[in-house]
């Protein structure tokens, strides 16, 4: 089963106390930032300290993620010390082109021989954050095999477009849209941007139903006060589990009968179908409405 991705909450690198609590709200993926929430003079011991909390707090109930600075500045140093740590996952921050994906996927091979990792454990995801990265997000996403995800991140893309962030998002629309058919078309995961308002609930739940509207796996967060409120967004109503079941039912009785279509009250269901089904049972398992065991 897909691993969910609804949340990926950003924890600063240098603030040891977030960095211990981190696990207690639930995050699907719990990103650690070595980027931009660390100035330049905490930028080695923000290492030292993710380094040692990967490797001593018990963060086995989400993803690990680390977003790592750029190669030209310390961002070999921190692909050495997350790689030995164990973290899960590689972000790229500002990835402009396929070949910064390339660069990076090379560095975590050269520290996975240097130590004896398997080479491929450590996964990776780049965040796009300018118009130049945008176009290029197709080929960014398929640039390694490491890959499982792409992500906006708006913040920097906004500034790049010379315009800000509005309440309706229009300004996002196409970056968007192009970061989700390029993460489909190279079938992995799309996370949507961070929302910055965190004392701003409603807007941030426009924001969440809008992107699980268009198809994003989930949301950069903030704050852990935004967790549940994605959660509540992605949870599938009774009404949806109780369509999925009976979908999963239907064709699982038509498979018995030979047949990969079979109507159910009137509407076919097929194999798109059943795939989105299946979806909304991962969901609501992820929510705990229903148990593991149910369907
Ligand atoms: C554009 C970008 O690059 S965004 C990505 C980089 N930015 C970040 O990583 C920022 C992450 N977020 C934060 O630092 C904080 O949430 C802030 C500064 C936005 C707000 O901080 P606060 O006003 O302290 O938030 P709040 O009062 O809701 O905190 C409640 C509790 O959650 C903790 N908490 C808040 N944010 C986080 C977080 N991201 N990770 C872990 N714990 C957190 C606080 O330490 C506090 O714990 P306590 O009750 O034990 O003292
Ligand atoms: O990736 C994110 O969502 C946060 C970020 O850096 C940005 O918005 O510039
Ligand atoms: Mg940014």
């Amino acid at each position: 089963m897909e691993r969910l991705r609804r949340t990926m909450m950003f924890v600063p690198g240098a603030n040891a106390a977030m960095l211990r609590d981190a696990p207690l709200y639930g995050a699907d993926s719990i990103m650690f930032d070595l980027e931009d929430a660390v100035s330049l003079k905490e930028k080695d011991s923000a290492r030292t300290l993710v380094h040692f909390a990967l490797r001593t707090f018990d963060y086995s109930k989400s993803e690990t993620v680390v977003r790592i600075n750029s190669l030209d500045t310390v961002g070999k140093l921190d692909i050495e010390a997350m790689v030995l740590a164990g973290v899960d996952v590689i972000r790229l921050p500002k990835t402009e082109t396929a070949q910064d994906i390339v660069d990076v996927d090379e560095a975590i091979t050269e520290v996975e021989t240097k130590y004896g990792i398997e080479i491929g454990r450590t996964k990776m995801m780049a965040a796009i954050e300018s118009a130049e990265g945008v176009l290029n997000a197709r080929e960014i996403a398929k640039a390694s095999t490491r890959l499982i995800g792409i992500a906006l991140g708006a913040e920097d893309y906004v500034t790049n477009m010379k315009t800000k962030r509005y309440p309706d998002g229009q300004e996002l629309f196409f970056a968007r849209s192009y970061i989700l058919h390029s993460a489909r078309a190279a079938g992995i995961a799309a996370i949507d941007t961070v929302y910055s308002d965190v004392e701003n609930v409603g807007g941030f739940a426009r924001e969440v139903e809008l992107v699980k509207q268009l198809g994003f796996d989930g949301k950069s967060v903030i704050n852990p006060r935004q967790i549940p409120i994605v959660n509540h967004i992605y949870a599938p109503t009774e009404k949806e589990i109780q369509h999925a079941k009976e979908v999963i039912w239907a064709i699982r009785e038509a498979e018995e009968k030979g047949s990969g279509v079979i109507s159910l009250k009137g509407k076919m269901v097929d194999k798109p179908i059943v795939e989105r089904a299946e979806r909304v049972i991962a969901l609501a398992k992820a929510a705990k409405l229903i148990s593991e065991e149910d369907i």
